[in-house]
């Protein structure tokens, strides 16, 4: 242990000195558009996964851009899978990081007050679409490496990186490869650490031991055979965004009640040792208010607000498909409309007895209704929850690691987003996994405004750093 509290030092240091490095290299990341869910955007996905190749072999990792075949259901080659390693000694351990390449649509119009594309440091604060979720982590393990060479400090593992480009449209491909690689590529892995969540606050660093599966769902109401002018036939035939709004606000309660008959009967119980566990973690309400912007809030204690993010199943509507939406007053009966929702899902919810509660009620509530219209439920994608123990010596090196960096001991969090393949790696590979966050709670991910505080990337850094040292050392037992 002290080896690596004599390694650490300088190493922080250099990382300090090449900041400005990279906030360039994130700069860069986040030029590249690489929105998985836009096909039109898929070429930007595979040069971004080209980008991270060009800078890890740079390095001198040895890379292999994995490609996947075509996506499920869809005419389009789905983006590489880039696994790389740097790093081969046999009497060092190896840890296996995973990131996504991928981001989230974003458009000026949707209410940025820059261009999403285009990385901007303002009041300590780096704005630009995939700045916290999930490029700057994703980048920080390449500069941990370029730290490390340029520091003089020995590398202490042998680092096996798995980054996708697909995370934020299902994950498609992942968990085939990863079952067709454990005993290859994979082989040998001692623990895995997932840098693609966020502290729940915004001052407190945390290590994440859970997190919610998603089930997303399309239902597509259709009429008529083209859109229709509202005067002339409004009155006269079904409208298939009158069915629809009906059928959507039957999923829901605007107090977040999940309607669908059955689901919260597969919720695990709570324990006497969860119930304890909420009091003491290091959230406000007032946090909530700051990253919402608002006080919207459905519950009013810290207590119940944690557990319907962590421990509870939510339901939430996204959008829209064929609805008019542009400004302006078009007077459209809209021929085709599809509603998207989700459901976040918690221990002991399987995604097909959830598929079975949503089919059916989908269906009796279709059946109520007595349209003419025709209707279709489809499942677009799933992802299992994942619940672990952070008994570990994993989070025992990621502990030392936020300690050694921020000064103070990281909260142990849940967290209400999904990263499906953490389950997937726990499973085909028998390891620990770890989630360290590097961002804070009010990012902004998924939202407009995507930003991570130059701090949190630049300690960050430092964090991935000296967890890899921490983990390299930590006794098993
Ligand atoms: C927590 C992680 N950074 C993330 O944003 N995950 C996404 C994954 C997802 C699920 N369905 C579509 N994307 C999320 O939680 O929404
Ligand atoms: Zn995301
Ligand atoms: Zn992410």
């Amino acid at each position: 242990m002290a080896a690596v509290e004599a390694s650490l030092p300088p190493l922080f240091d250099k990382i300090e000195e090449l900041s400005s490095d990279f906030v360039a290299r994130l700069s860069k990341a986040v030029s590249i558009p690489s929105v998985s869910a836009d096909f039109t955007l898929r070429p930007k996905v595979v040069e971004m996964s080209k980008f991270l190749e060009k800078e890890l072999k740079a390095l001198g990792a040895t890379v292999e851009l994995r490609e996947l075949g075509k996506q499920e259901g869809a005419d389009i080659d789905l983006p590489p899978i880039v696994l790389a390693r740097y790093g081969t000694d046999p009497n060092k351990r190896n840890i296996l990081v995973y990131g996504h390449y991928d981001v989230q649509p974003a458009l000026v119009e949707d209410g940025w007050n820059t261009d999403p594309f285009k990385l901007i440091e303002k009041d300590g604060k780096l704005y630009g679409r995939g700045s916290t979720d999930d490029k700057g982590p994703v980048i920080g393990w390449i500069n941990a490496i370029e730290a490390h060479q340029k520091a003089g400090v020995e590398f202490p593992v042998n680092l096996v990186m798995c980054f996708e480009g697909m995370e934020e449209y299902g994950s498609d491909g992942l968990d085939d490869l990863i079952r067709a690689e454990k005993d290859k590529f994979f082989k040998g892995v001692d623990a895995t650490c997932i840098c693609d969540n966020y502290w729940l606050g915004t001052t407190h660093p945390a290590l994440t031991y859970g997190i919610r599966g998603c089930s997303y769902y399309a239902l597509t109401i259709s009429g008529p055979a083209a859109d229709l002018h509202s005067g002339v036939f409004g009155g006269m035939v079904s409208e298939p965004l009158i069915d629809l709004t009906h059928m959507l606000s039957k999923l829901v309660s605007p107090q977040g009640k999940i309607l669908i008959p059955g689901v919260m009967d597969l919720v695990a119980p709570l324990t006497a040792e969860e119930d304890e566990i909420y009091d003491k973690i290091k959230y406000s309400m007032q946090d909530l208010y700051d990253a919402t912007g608002s006080k919207t809030n459905l519950y009013e204690t810290k207590k119940e607000s944690l557990m319907a993010r962590w421990r509870y199943p939510t339901l939430s509507l996204h959008g829209i498909e064929g609805a008019f939406s542009a400004p302006g007053a078009k007077t459209v009966i809209p021929a085709k409309v599809v509603g998207k929702f989700s459901l976040r899902t918690v221990p002991d919810i399987t995604p097909r007895a959830l598929d079975e509660l949503v089919f059916k009620y989908i269906n009796d509530c279709w059946a109520e209704l007595g349209s003419k219209n025709k209707m279709e439920i489809t499942l677009l994608h799933d992802g299992m929850w994942w619940l672990s123990s952070p008994k570990h010596w994993n989070f025992e090196a990621a502990k030392k690691a936020t300690k050694a960096v921020w000064n103070v001991e990281p909260d142990l969090t849940r967290e209400g987003g999904s990263i499906p393949v953490t389950l997937t790696f726990e499973e085909e590979l028998k390891r620990n996994v770890l989630l360290l966050p590097m961002g804070r709670g009010d990012d902004g991910a998924h939202s407009i405004n995507e930003k991570l505080d130059l701090v949190n990337y630049i300690n960050g850094i430092k964090t991935l750093s000296a967890y890899l040292h921490y983990a390299s050392v930590e006794p098993t037992a």
